[in-house]
């Protein structure tokens, strides 16, 4: 599968489902790679073209050095359409990938149809949560994080019933390379997109998990709220719904792109 040039940046990404298909393009969360998306795979190759990839810093992409910026993300986005010569996708994105969903969707409207949008946020009113992650990436790795960071992707039902789900999302989060995380949340400490939503225009659908703490249905709320006719749809997860609520995501995720 291809390795992507983005302004000097190699980005992991792989093609994979129905050719010549509607093309549905995914993105992926903090410390996580395209692996993330496993659980919707099987499905979802069945009726789109699916295009993934390791945003910068992360999983088989190179990890140039920061800052990196909501703008960089989207921008990486379109060099990968570009390189593909795809014209138009539909865009899920979780969490981070929320973020530049929303960029793109605000600043490269021709490039998209619909827009998913799940465990998302526009806005950090206060950087303080990720000053304090940065500090302590910093000093003691990734793992000095890793526990917290995982209570805040499953809820402790879940992680109780699926250990091995658990350990195998935990090792993808060790996984990462310091740096680009690093890069990633000094992106996120500076977070304020509030005034792209009213422009964005594609159909949206916003999903949010009502165990979300680290995106909270309340901000879930704020961008649905913000971008004109937008849908809202809520799961019984924590911050990684797609792995948590793997069948309901997929069936949101299905019914959205494919209703008329
Ligand atoms: O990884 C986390 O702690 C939660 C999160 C917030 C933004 C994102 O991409 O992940």
């Amino acid at each position: 599968m291809p390795m992507i040039n983005a302004d000097g940046c190699l980005l992991n990404v792989q093609v994979d489902g129905r050719d010549g298909g509607p093309t549905l393009m995914l993105s992926n969360s903090l410390g996580c790679t395209l692996q993330m998306w496993e659980p919707q795979m099987k499905a979802l190759t069945q009726m789109f073209r699916v295009i993934r990839y390791d945003r910068r810093g992360h999983g088989k992409s190179s990890v140039p050095p920061g800052p990196y910026s909501m703008e960089r993300f989207g921008r990486d986005v379109l060099a990968i359409l570009d390189d593909l010569n795809i014209e138009k996708v539909h865009w899920c994105g979780l969490s981070m990938g929320g973020m530049v969903g929303q960029w793109l969707g605000a600043n490269a409207p021709e490039r998209f149809n619909k827009l998913i949008l799940s465990n998302t946020s526009c806005y950090y009113p206060d950087p303080t949560n990720w000053l304090n992650r940065i500090k302590a990436v910093k000093d003691g790795g990734i793992a000095a994080v890793a526990d917290t960071v995982i209570s805040g992707w499953l809820t402790a039902d879940f992680r109780e019933r699926e250990p091995q789900i658990t350990a195998n999302m935990k090792a993808m989060l060790l996984a990462s390379p310091v740096e680009g995380y690093l890069a990633c949340c000094e992106a996120l400490s500076t977070l304020d997109q509030r005034a792209l939503l009213p422009k964005i225009k594609s159909p949206t659908l916003v999903i949010a998990g009502r165990q979300d703490m680290a995106t909270p249905v309340s901000a879930a709320e704020m961008i649905r709220s913000g971008i004109p006719g937008a849908s809202m749809t809520l799961l019984d997860a924590a911050h990684i719904s797609n792995v948590e609520q793997s069948h309901a995501f997929t069936e949101a995720v299905a019914g959205f792109l494919t209703q008329r």
